[in-house]
């Protein structure tokens, strides 16, 4: 599997804050990775480094084997927004825009042309079951319909990767469940990388991989076991729930 993104010796300040204290991470096709750790730990400036939304302190990020440090700010938007979705806690929908305005949103940037922009808009709603809710505002959604509509934004331009920020953080569990399905889908069907951060191990006992921040490096990578799914999923959560007592 081809590495997509990478950092090494990642090192992120915020003045005296030392939030991470240098470490390497990759990410390859395919995969679905979690990032935990404790409140104020780290977990979002990481995301945002990795979506190259943030610049490291010091160390490098490698996309697709490529020196960040080499891409123009335009190179650099344009993996923003061709290549990475992202997801926040908040759905982050314009208000003043229907779902499908928010959906095509990064495809008007893109200037993509309309017929392409309506059908492509129509079956990633339809997928995401949204598709009679494409001329509401969102303040006539509920949090997980926001949600779905965010997901969808996020993957209207096809990136291959779609990192997703306490994405259920905000939703009841039921809700939380369709999200999950939802990501689960985007990575297994859709055969797309997912990187999450949460603080929900039930969430995290979904992916492959969960990697648990602790004083701003990594504590452990948690790996699933192979197996039948409900049976290993069943042992990955508590190997999830044992290490979060060490966090
Ligand atoms: N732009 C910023 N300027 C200054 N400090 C920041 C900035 N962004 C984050 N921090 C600080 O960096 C630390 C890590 O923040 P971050 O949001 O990455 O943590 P987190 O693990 O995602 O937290 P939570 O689980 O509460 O969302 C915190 O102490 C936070 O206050």
């Amino acid at each position: 599997m081809e590495t997509v993104i990478e950092v090494k010796d990642l090192v992120r300040d915020y003045g005296t804050i030392e939030v991470l204290k240098g470490f390497d991470f990759c990410a390859r096709e395919g995969e679905f990775i979690t990032i935990m750790g404790r409140s104020g730990g780290g977990k979002s400036t990481f995301l945002k480094v990795l979506g190259l939304v943030d610049r490291p302190t010091s160390g490098k990020v490698y996309f697709r084997g490529e020196d960040s440090e080499d891409l123009w700010d335009s190179q650099l938007a344009d993996i923003r927004r061709r290549e990475i979705g992202y997801v926040h806690q908040d759905s982050r929908l314009m208000d003043c825009l229907t779902v499908e305005q928010n959906i095509k949103l990064p495809m008007i940037l893109d200037k993509k042309d309309t017929k392409t922009m309506q059908s492509r808009t129509e079956e990633i709603a339809g997928r995401f079951g949204i598709g009679a809710l494409t001329k509401k505002y969102p303040s006539e959604l509920s949090g997980g319909e926001k949600q779905r509509t965010a997901i969808c934004r996020a993957l209207i331009n096809n990136p291959d990767i779609l990192l997703a920020d306490e994405p259920t953080g905000n939703l009841d569990s039921q809700s939380g469940e369709i999200v999950i399905h939802a990501l689960e889908e985007i990575n297994h069907d859709m055969g797309k990388t997912v990187i999450l951060v949460t603080h929900d191990p039930k969430l995290a006992s979904f992916s492959q991989k969960t990697v648990l921040l602790k004083d701003g490096l990594i504590l452990e990578t948690i790996v699933r076991p192979k197996g039948e799914k409900n049976e290993t999923q069943r042992a990955y959560y508590q190997m999830i729930m044992d290490k979060m007592e060490e966090l």
